[in-house]
């Protein structure tokens, strides 16, 4: 299906359910923020890795807590409705303009395929210098996800993703991350994807990504 059908069907889908229908565009969150809008998610991300490296004294912690508390105040009343938002919804950046997961610098993607490099924090930690056992599946859906949804395809959604740890998953180093497409048949994809420590493979997933019916939220 071609991105003008993919996206003409979402259209009908919306104006069934009297809302505005669904673009492409809705995702990249508006040129006017270009850069600034990934300065501020590499900021708040670094802010995460070094609060969770910190052991600050009360003072700190105090003054820490009535600033972040004044960015929210500022932010409350700006609250739109989810299409519009900007955080998660910046497919052109590699962060996606969020902090859930880590950034993946994808060097290569394709129809079929995408590789690159990941970058799990000290706020990723699960213990013992290995990343979070949930952090890691979030990172696979997010690749996987992003191929899935890639090259005009119709949204499609995680119907299940399998992870398999094969050794740590290293803290604070750039790892390798690839994913491809396995087999597609109808509306339903498998994709599997795999982290490398160098030659090291930590861990990899399989996930069935199916293409929403209309009417599917
Ligand atoms: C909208 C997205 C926009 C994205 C914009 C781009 C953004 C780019 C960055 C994205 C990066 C982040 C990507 C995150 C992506 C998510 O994480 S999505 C959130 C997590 N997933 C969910 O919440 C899904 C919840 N589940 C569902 O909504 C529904 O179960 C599903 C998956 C849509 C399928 O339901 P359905 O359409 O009624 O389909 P159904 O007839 O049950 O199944 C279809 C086929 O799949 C098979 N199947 C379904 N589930 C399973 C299963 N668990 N195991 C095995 N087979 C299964 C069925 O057996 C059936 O097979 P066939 O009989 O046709 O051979």
């Amino acid at each position: 299906m071609t991105a003008e059908r993919a996206e003409a069907s979402v259209a009908k889908v919306l104006s069934d359910t009297g809302e505005r229908p669904w673009r492409s565009s809705d995702l990249h969150g508006g040129d006017e923020y270009s850069a600034t809008y990934e300065d501020l998610t590499h900021a708040l991300g670094d802010f995460l890795d070094r609060l969770a490296e910190a052991r600050p004294d009360t003072e700190l912690i105090e003054s820490m807590t009535e600033s972040l508390a004044g960015w929210a105040r500022e932010l409350g009343p700006l609250a739109v409705r989810e299409r519009d938002r900007v955080f998660g919804r910046r497919t052109d950046l590699a962060s996606r303009g969020q902090t859930m997961s880590p950034t993946i610098e994808l060097a290569e993607i394709s129809d079929d395929s995408a590789s690159g490099t990941v970058y799990f924090g000290s706020y990723f930690l699960g213990g013992n210098g290995a990343v979070h056992g949930g952090a890691i599946p979030l990172m696979f859906d997010e690749i996987l996800g992003r191929l899935a949804n890639a090259s005009g395809r119709p949204p499609q959604r995680t119907a299940y993703l399998h992870t398999d740890y094969r050794s740590i998953t290293p803290v604070g180093r750039t790892l390798g991350v690839r994913a491809w497409l396995c087999s597609e048949d109808g509306r339903k994809r498998i994709l599997r994807a795999t982290i490398h420590d160098g030659e090291t493979l930590c861990a990899e997933a399989e996930g069935l990504f199916v293409a929403l019916k209309p009417g599917q939220p």
